[in-house]
């Protein structure tokens, strides 16, 4: 299995990170070329050898030129640039599918954090006209050189944040950014006194959504290392995020084998109750969900004492695993929760809207290789439409499969 590490001692940003993979073998011209997929203009991006602190690193730099400059405020630009655009202006590129799958995972956790830190819908979130460019840059070079590395599994270090302040679009921001923090809960980070910000956003979305795991260097037979230099020169250490790339020699690590991002890490907490009426065992269900478990079931078990009871399992992702504890531990009888970390593989999911007879409904579409394999109804459309309409469920559930294997077909 080949396992890309993320040393980021010194912290990671978006440029950073497109540096380091570069110096680690990723050639700039097939960045260059990728990028042109892209309808954007007026910047050009540069590659310079630099030292840092003794450390000879590849530094790259989205240069903006002056007209794009110019045309910083002008409304017409600005229509561009929200999260929605931008994603669709990557689905409708000639990028690879897992080029456009890791830039949209980047973006979506960036945008996720914007929405809540400034109370607007993630469509919404909007990204300013020459930042924009940096950002779509930065997010999609990573892509495009993580896609072109071939790596399975992708290992971090805790991620150092900084302290200080920030001078951004919003005014002066304490460092770690509201967004960095955001997109880092669940993260394994490191406090640092080092008055500069050493994770922006874009490295922060970079880490939470492409790292399978987190810890010191894996067990592995080195291939490739590199080094992309930061934009600032810290005090005492070299400003550079270090990735190595190589082979997993530990049996676990090929016990982990994936195919790239269809392989994630999810947590399981589970716990016995014999003591709790049923209408709070639902209640229980209902709140986890609401808290953003991905699955919450109970089996029927018998205890100690021939007591009847249930087997409470709950799934959820990093971010939301200590929200699932503190309300387990809070709402149910149970002293204690067990918690594992569990590997699974998941099939890319995207929602699509169909026009039926019974007005529109969204259908949840199952993707493998770039294909799509399955198309099921949303139960919920499925059941306001057959409700509204006095029809019954399973005529429209089929009539809405039917317009979305159409639709399909027509694509
Ligand atoms: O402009 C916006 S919306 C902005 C928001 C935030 C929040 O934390 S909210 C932070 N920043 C700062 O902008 C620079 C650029 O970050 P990149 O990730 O695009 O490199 C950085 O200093 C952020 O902290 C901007
Ligand atoms: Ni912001």
């Amino acid at each position: 299995m080949r396992i890309l590490y993320l040393d980021c001692f010194s912290g990671i940003s978006g440029d950073m990170t497109v540096g380091a993979l570069v110096d680690a073998g990723v050639p700039p011209e097939k960045i260059e070329a990728e990028l042109k997929k892209l309808p954007l203009s007026g910047y050009q991006l540069r590659w310079d050898r630099v030292v840092k602190k003794g450390i000879y690193a590849t530094k790259f730099e989205v240069m903006m030129q002056e007209s794009a400059m110019d045309h910083h405020d002008h409304e017409s630009h600005h229509a561009h640039r929200h999260y929605s655009d931008i994603i669709d202006m990557i689905c409708r590129s000639e990028l690879s599918s897992e080029v456009k799958k890791r830039s949209k995972q980047i973006f979506h956790c960036i945008a996720v954090a914007e929405a809540k830190i400034h109370g607007m819908p993630v469509e919404k979130v909007h990204f300013h006209e020459v930042g924009a460019v940096d950002s779509i840059v930065d997010i999609v070079a990573t892509a495009v050189a993580l896609t072109e590395l071939n790596v399975d599994y992708i290992v971090s270090a805790p991620v150092p944040l900084g302290c200080g302040s920030i001078c951004c679009a919003h005014g002066t921001y304490p460092v770690p950014a509201p967004a960095t923090l955001e997109i880092l809960q669940g993260v394994p980070i490191r406090s640092s006194h080092l008055s500069f910000e050493l994770t922006t956003p874009t490295g922060a979305g970079i880490i939470k959504s492409q790292v399978n795991s987190y810890g010191p260097l894996p067990s592995m037979k080195v291939s490739a290392i590199g080094y992309g230099a930061g934009a600032r020169d810290l005090p005492d250490q070299p400003n550079v995020l270090r990735v190595v790339i190589g082979e997993g020699t530990h049996a676990r690590a090929d016990s982990l084998s994936s195919s790239h991002l269809e392989e994630e890490t999810v947590y399981i907490l589970e716990c016995q109750l014999d003591d709790m009426p049923g209408e709070a065992l639902g209640y229980v269900m209902d709140r986890l969900f609401q808290k953003g478990a991905l699955d919450v079931y109970y089996t029927p078990v018998f205890m100690k004492k021939n007591r009847p009871g249930v087997l409470l399992t709950v799934l959820a992702s990093a971010p939301h695993v200590e929200q699932c504890e503190q309300f387990v531990l809070k709402e149910t009888t149970t002293l204690g929760i067990r918690k594992d970390i569990w590997m699974r593989k998941v099939l890319e999911r995207e929602v699509v809207s169909v026009a039926t007879s019974y007005g529109n409904i969204r259908v949840k579409q199952a993707i493998h290789q770039g294909k799509v394999i399955r198309q099921m109804p949303e139960y919920e459309d499925v059941k306001e439409a057959a409700l509204a309409h006095q029809a019954a469920f399973l005529d429209v559930y089929a009539e809405a499969a039917q317009q979305a294997r159409k639709k399909i077909k027509e694509e």
